[in-house]
């Protein structure tokens, strides 16, 4: 029996740019990301995923939408990790640096893909589209993907 982890990952949007987050300690360090982490056992996903976007970049929100799935495995390491991908554009408060993260706004036609998870590259391109998205990464390092599927998801 596999052991998962749940994980909450949210990107807060304007029209045209995204909110993203320099992680500056910790897993994916130096890495932009969404904002989000490990979803506590007396929590729900959304409730830890809310309370993370708050700790790590000051904003507030009660309209999250779900808009992804994602499940990463690393060929060194039994554990799957089972992301879920929230966007919103109603929110509230100062965007706010934290220890964790660094928070920047970014056009999205200028997403710094370079400096992030490679398996971005394959997804925000769904999330652009709000086109909902169900994905797997199989990763060796934190750099390179062996091996990946992603497809549509109907979230109705
Ligand atoms: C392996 C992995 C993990 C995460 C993550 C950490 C916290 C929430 O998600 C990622 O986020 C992105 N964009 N790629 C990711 C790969």
């Amino acid at each position: 029996m596999t052991a998962r982890k749940l994980l909450s990952l949210v990107f807060v949007r304007k029209q045209a740019e995204i909110l993203l987050g320099l992680k500056k300690r910790g897993f994916g360090e130096g890495k932009w990301n969404g904002f989000g982490g490990k979803v506590e056992a007396n929590e729900t996903i959304l409730q830890g995923a809310i309370r993370e976007l708050k700790e790590e970049c000051g904003l507030s929100t009660s309209e999250l939408r779900k808009i992804g799935f994602l499940e990463f495995e690393f060929e060194s390491d039994p554990t799957l990790l089972e992301v879920h991908v929230f966007e919103t554009y109603k929110y509230h408060g100062e965007v706010t640096e934290s220890d964790e993260m660094r928070p920047q706004w970014y056009d999205l036609k200028n997403i710094p893909f370079e400096k992030m998870w490679p398996d971005d590259a394959y997804w925000f391109p769904y999330m652009f589209r709000e086109e909902p998205f169900k994905g797997y990464f199989l990763y060796r390092g934190i750099d390179l993907i062996l091996k990946h599927k992603l497809e549509k998801l109907d979230l109705e």
